[in-house]
């Protein structure tokens, strides 16, 4: 827990909020629209003996008090997918309409990717990417199981990512749940901080800046980007929006997701970031019980 001291200053409650860190996860799992209506999916679950609650900002994330996520028979048939809490929160934001087209532009396994292509009642196209080909086969296989025909999966890197191939030349929409040094994730996997350094968050945000920049490029004037990681860290999460907002065409908005966080920062170790960095969130793991997570939504302007 040591790399977490240095959120002390900026984290209310921090003996809460390490406390939490230190509690293991509890299960959580999506219900898939595209196969399923939630009424029947929550009565294949009862059908299994399995016992859950919903989410109260979301009545599609199921926390699961019985049961592994991914080896229950409603999981098997695609009626559910396995997803932590916080995970959901992002295509919520970028709320994509039935025949857009979108751009998840880091998708691999594809949890998000699939999430979207429930809110489209999988009508549109959703552009599912990821640059490492290991992970593009789990990606298919999600998307197979849940019955998400409007993906189309490409393999390629997002920060020079090229529009050629396509018979459009920009999306409404663009999803950036960016690689992170994933801090956020202590509670569900325990080893996340074993290789924690200041340079492995400097390089990583070099890269997250390369990706956010694309996808606002690829986007339509008054179209959605959203950018998302699993990291508290502000070199990896509002100083990447910055970046976005010194050299591309977009600005803040506001959104309201129904849980409990802390706004983004307007300030890092003498860095100052512009004021609307406040209207992105920080969910962090004792305010709901969940994992960590960072949430932007920007605008395009141009
Ligand atoms: C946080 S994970 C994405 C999780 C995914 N959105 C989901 O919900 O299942 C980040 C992903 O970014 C991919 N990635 C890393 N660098 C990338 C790049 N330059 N271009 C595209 N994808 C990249 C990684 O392979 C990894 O799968």
């Amino acid at each position: 827990m040591e790399p977490l001291e240095r959120y002390r200053p900026i984290i209310d409650d921090f003996d809460a909020f390490l406390a939490a860190c230190e509690r293991p996860l509890g299960n959580a799992a999506r219900v898939n629209t595209i196969k399923a209506s939630v009424e029947r999916t929550l009565a294949t679950l009862e059908d299994e003996g399995l016992a859950y609650e919903q989410a109260d900002w979301n009545p599609r994330v199921l926390r699961l008090e019985t049961g592994s996520p991914g080896s229950t028979w409603t999981s098997f048939h695609g009626f559910t997918h396995g997803q932590e809490e916080v995970s959901a929160v992002p295509p919520v934001v970028l709320d994509p309409q039935p025949g857009e087209r979108v751009w998840d532009c880091c998708a691999a396994p594809g949890g998000k990717a699939t999430q979207i292509a429930a809110l489209m009642d999988d009508e549109g196209t959703v552009v599912a990417n990821d640059n490492n080909l290991g992970r593009i086969s789990a990606l298919r296989f999600n998307a197979e199981r849940l019955g998400a025909t409007s993906l189309a999966v490409t393999n390629d890197d997002a920060r020079n990512y090229s529009l050629r191939r396509f018979s459009f030349d920009e999306f409404d929409r663009a999803l950036v749940d960016a690689p992170c040094t994933c801090e956020g994730t202590i509670r569900k996997n325990p080893d996340a901080l074993d290789n924690w350094s200041e340079g492995a968050i400097a390089s990583v945000a070099g890269v997250q800046k390369g990706i956010l920049r694309r996808a606002v490029q690829a986007t339509r004037e008054g179209g959605t980007v959203v950018y998302s990681t699993c990291t508290f860290a502000p070199e990896e999460n509002e100083a990447v929006v910055q970046h976005a907002l010194d050299e591309e065409d977009c600005r803040v908005v506001d959104f309201d997701i129904g849980l409990e966080h802390s706004p983004g920062l307007t300030e890092w170790n003498g860095e100052e970031f512009d004021s609307s960095l406040e209207r992105a969130i920080r969910i962090y793991p004792h305010q709901n019980d969940t994992g960590g997570f960072f949430v932007a939504k920007l605008e395009v302007t141009a």
